[in-house]
């Protein structure tokens, strides 16, 4: 099988190309500490963090960072694989040793020698796949299936999942030796809509290859717009921002983008249902949002009804109570731009 997005594997042979991370110094500054802290040693990590958070592309930046760079990054989905090939898969097969295993072929593991294994999902490896996952990650030795013959493979495995792994093991539903074996160092990712202050800088990266793939100017990304992009709860994270852009570049073609317009009713009532306001009745599922969040949130709503202005009797300070240099401190900490809600 040919590495392909699709088939959830991806082989990079070439050496990588460094991928800008954005937020790096913003939101995920926390989270580049670690990359940096972990990327040169040899250790196993473990990425916890939501649906199209980045956890690729932080497992990518840890490669690139570490002396493994210039060696093959291979990613497998541990959910893609079909149950009965996930063995084939990771450590690769002798002709003929099952029926369907026309010729010999090389693993996930074999390929990755050298370079970074990432293992994404990989709280969906059933418990015989993990027995022997374990076993690998302990001895560095794998054997295809149909062989009998050991090769030694050389492998940093990076794993990550959106699962809560340490309730699975709880539940018995993850080995607790490989979650000790992959939690070396564990990062955890932030959802995106923890990290408001990225919205704006990931929003306007994804308008501007979204137009240059297009070939048009950049589109300006409106006050309006970007105050119902900071609003909203974004569960499909960094790739659900990212295609909500590109739709209102692609519908926005030749006139001014327009994200009410792109978005349509149905996509704006999505946009409404999934806000981060707070709801009128608690609930145990509703999730607690981080105080900065809803204060970030809250000092963008009086700058827009305040058309961007801080001081003066209809500027935001008045509107949120603060006196001018409380109100223009918070915009430092918060890294907040009166000027983006001029309209
Ligand atoms: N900080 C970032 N800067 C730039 N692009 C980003 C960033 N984080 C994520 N992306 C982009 O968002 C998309 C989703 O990221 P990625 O595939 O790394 O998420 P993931 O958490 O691994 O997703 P999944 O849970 O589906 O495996 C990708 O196109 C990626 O390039």
């Amino acid at each position: 099988m040919q590495p392909t997005r699709d088939s959830g594997h991806r082989d990079t042979s070439q050496p990588a190309v460094a991928e800008c991370i954005i937020g790096a110094d913003q939101g995920l500054q926390a989270v580049m500490q670690r990359v940096n802290q972990v990327a040169p040693s040899e250790a196993s990590v473990l990425i916890l963090g939501e649906t199209g958070s980045g956890k690729e592309v932080i497992a990518r930046a840890i490669h690139e960072r570490s002396r493994r760079r210039n060696n093959a990054f291979v990613r497998v989905n541990c959910g893609a694989l079909p149950s009965d090939l996930i063995d084939s898969e990771l450590f690769g097969h002798e002709k003929g040793s099952f029926t369907g295993a026309v010729s010999q072929r090389r693993g996930w593991f074999e390929r990755a020698d050298g370079g970074t294994l990432l293992l994404d999902e990989v709280g969906e490896l059933p418990m015989a796949a993990q027995i022997r996952l374990l076993r690998v990650l302990q001895d560095g030795i794998i054997q295809r299936v149909g062989s009998e013959h050991d090769i030694a493979v050389n492998v940093r495995v990076i794993a990550a999942t959106h699962r809560d792994l340490p309730h699975m093991v709880q539940e018995g539903q993850f080995r607790e030796d490989l979650w000790y074996r992959l939690a070396v160092f564990p990062i955890i990712l932030p959802a995106l809509h923890e990290r408001p202050r990225d919205i704006k800088p990931l929003a306007l990266h994804f308008i501007h290859r979204a137009a240059q793939r297009l070939g048009l100017p950049t589109p300006r990304l409106k006050a309006t717009d970007l105050q119902l992009l900071m609003s909203y709860r974004w569960p499909g994270n960094v790739r659900e921002l990212g295609s909500v852009l590109e739709r209102a570049v692609i519908l926005g073609q030749n006139r001014e983008m327009d994200l009410k317009t792109s978005l349509g009713a149905e996509g704006l009532r999505k946009f409404a249902s999934a806000t981060t306001k707070p709801r009128a009745k608690d609930s145990e599922k509703d999730p607690i949002e981080p105080l900065d969040v809803i204060i970030t949130q809250h000092i963008q709503r009086a700058l827009a009804r305040a058309g961007g202005r801080v001081d003066g009797p209809a500027g935001a300070a008045v509107l949120l109570g603060l006196n001018t240099s409380t109100l223009r401190g918070k915009l430092r900490k918060y890294g907040i731009e009166p000027a983006d809600f001029k309209d």
